[in-house]
């Protein structure tokens, strides 16, 4: 704090205050902060300035302080809850000798407090601001390292992955152990991160009466919770929200224990956080009544709530149509040119033409004209040599991949009336969680292998809304069971899974909400032969026992054979052959499916 120290050494002797941000600057930390009152929860990007303290310790704050500050105003500081400590001193000093506004330690007179961890235990009136400064804005961060993925999570309301992490807590822990940057849902629509705020603030943002700004200097972030709005601490319906909190536990020195409490030091015991409301209970300043009223103690631990209540989620449903059309996934004229021509890249490629490489663009057609539909219980396979355009004509079924032409129809979606290829990413990617299910040839593709087993089904069916911690336990754990992964092995990582127990995980997954289609890539592919036909065993099981239409790519006929009762044939982007799968197998017409036939049987 040396550079931060000089400067107010010098400021003090200034007659005139200087500013430290300039009223640019200023401004444009008002029109993010006012557009982060109009979102709230959303994080709004801003352009961060240099401050005299270091990026992560306060230079956001800072700056919101700097900026909604006015000479009427009475700024307090606080770090940890103290008042003295070296930061919130210094701070307050720069923030009051920088703007001309008056200082104080009492929450009561003061119209601004900036805060690093506590909202003081005093609550703030309306029309006060509470600023924070935000060392992680990101509630994503941890989960998922991608910027621009967490943009599109935040974007699309996908928070799949934070209920995973909730769920792991749970599993390793027996309840939920996050403190800090406790993760809440803001306004029912953005989730956000209560840093650096203990869970015992948590349950006071909600609806309460101030204006709370958070500044995250080094990532560049404001975001808001404004008065009244709604703050609900992210928690499974039977897995009570829990502030922290030791039995009997009070503070050492004034004996409050409706407060939160931190260790007093060498000697053992308790004392406040927040030093004010410390000093003002000694001194007979406080309204305790008032305080006591609205402390979060319906939220205090409590190991009988915890055990066993219910969960209100309702089961999901497996979604089906009835009276729809008799096929559950209708493909037509699917084709992929990879470069220029489009359509017209594709004369003089082909089978026939023994290249997939057009001759008037130098495009690769990786498919064209692909048509089929698969009934609900039924499995077509789709077979043809490596490059033969298989996984070309998954990716464009999915949605990996953009379509050069062609439609692509569901059952379960507008009765089949609307060709999915033309709904917006966003809608593609909701199809995935229980219309259509993938199970790729590589199992890091469908799962996390940090996660357990059961997490990673956790993150399938709480994105399909299921809120109950034992519920999804209990069908985590009937999944496992069902292909035959030891439930002694629920709770381990799948990383430390072998390749044939990550398979068995991943098409655990991809069945837990019952998706009407299954499309399983190269599902064997990389296995040991005998870990290969036990899977194999297995997905001839469930895809039976199931009402699902399965599409099973592979250039093994031996796969194809054991899954599927109808085939298609594919060479050099084109489908070549398609009929019965065993009648194919036994009496093969093309000589390109009699090469694959009589590879298969060798
Ligand atoms: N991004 C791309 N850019 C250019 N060409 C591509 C691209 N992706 C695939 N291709 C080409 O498209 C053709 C079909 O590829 P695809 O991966 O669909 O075949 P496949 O039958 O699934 O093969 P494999 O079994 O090896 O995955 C191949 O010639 C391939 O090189």
């Amino acid at each position: 704090m040396s550079v931060t120290t000089d400067l107010i050494a010098e400021l003090d002797t200034q007659a005139t205050p200087p500013g430290l941000l300039d009223e640019g600057g200023k401004r444009e930390v008002r029109r993010a902060a006012l557009t982060a009152v109009c979102v709230p929860g959303y994080q709004v990007p801003f352009g961060s300035r240099e401050m005299p303290v270091a990026r992560g310790w306060g230079s956001g704050g800072l700056q919101v302080t700097l900026a909604v500050l006015g000479e009427q105003d009475t700024v307090k500081v606080i770090d940890q809850g103290d008042d003295a400590g070296v930061n919130a001193t210094n701070l307050r000093r720069l923030i009051a000798s920088t703007t001309g506004a008056d200082q104080t330690a009492d929450t009561r007179e003061a119209t601004v407090v900036q805060t690093r961890h506590r909202v003081p235990e005093e609550d703030l009136a309306a029309g006060k601001v509470l600023v924070y400064q935000v060392p992680v804005p990101e509630p994503l961060r941890g989960v998922e390292k991608s910027v621009i993925e967490c943009a599109r999570m935040h974007a699309e309301g996908d928070y799949s992955k934070i209920w995973v992490s909730l769920y792991e807590d749970l599993v390793r822990n027996g309840m939920i152990t996050r403190t800090t940057g406790y993760p809440v849902l803001v306004g029912g629509r953005y989730v956000m991160a209560t840093t650096p705020v203990p869970r015992w603030d948590v349950p006071r943002l909600n609806r309460c009466e101030h204006l709370n700004l958070y500044g995250a200097g080094r990532e560049k972030r404001i975001f808001a919770v404004p008065p009244h709005t709604d703050v609900r601490p992210l928690t499974f319906d039977d897995v009570p929200f829990e502030v922290e909190h030791a039995p009997g536990a009070k503070c050492k020195r004034c004996g409050s224990e409706d407060v939160f409490l931190v260790e007093a030091g060498p000697n053992g015991g308790y004392a406040c956080s927040d030093t004010e409301w410390c000093n003002r209970v000694l001194d007979g300043d406080a309204d305790l009544d008032a305080h006591h009223e609205r402390a979060p103690l319906q939220f205090l631990p409590d190991a009988q709530r915890r055990k066993g209540s219910a969960s209100t989620t309702p089961r999901i449903e497996p979604v089906r149509v009835t009276g729809g059309p008799e096929w559950a996934l209708r493909v037509d004229g699917i084709g992929k040119v990879h470069g220029p021509g489009g359509a017209d890249a594709v004369p003089g490629t082909g089978p026939e033409a023994g290249t997939a490489v057009s001759p008037a663009t130098g495009a690769i057609v990786a498919a064209w004209d692909v048509s089929f539909d698969v009934a609900p219980g039924e499995a077509l396979g789709v077979i043809g040599e490596s490059g033969s355009g298989k996984s070309t004509v998954l990716a464009c079924v999915i949605g990996d991949q953009p379509a050069t032409a062609g439609s692509v129809r569901l059952a379960t979606v507008d009765s089949g009336e609307t060709d999915i290829l033309g709904l917006d990413d966003t809608e593609r990617r909701k199809l995935r969680i229980d219309r259509m299910a993938v199970v790729h040839q590589n199992p890091a593709d469908g799962l996390d292998l940090r996660v357990s087993a059961g997490g990673n089904i956790a993150e399938r069916l709480t994105a399909a809304g299921w809120r109950g911690y034992h519920d999804i336990r209990r069908r985590a754990a009937e999944l496992l069971d069902r292909v035959e992964v030891p439930l002694s092995r629920m709770d381990d990582a799948v990383g430390t899974f072998s390749g044939g127990m990550r398979q068995r995980v991943q098409i655990a997954k991809a069945l837990a909400t019952e998706p009407p289609v299954v499309l399983l890539d190269e599902p064997t592919t990389g296995l040991d032969a005998s870990v290969a036909a036990g899977v194999l065993d297995l997905l001839r099981g469930l895809l039976s026992e199931r009402d699902v239409a399965a599409v099973v790519v592979s250039h093994d006929f031996s796969v194809i054979d054991a899954l599927t009762d109808r085939t298609l044939v594919m060479q050099l982007g084109r489908v070549v052959e398609r009929g019965l799968t065993d009648q194919l197998f036994h009496d093969p017409h093309h000589p390109y499916t009699q090469r694959l036939v009589a590879a298969a049987r060798r």
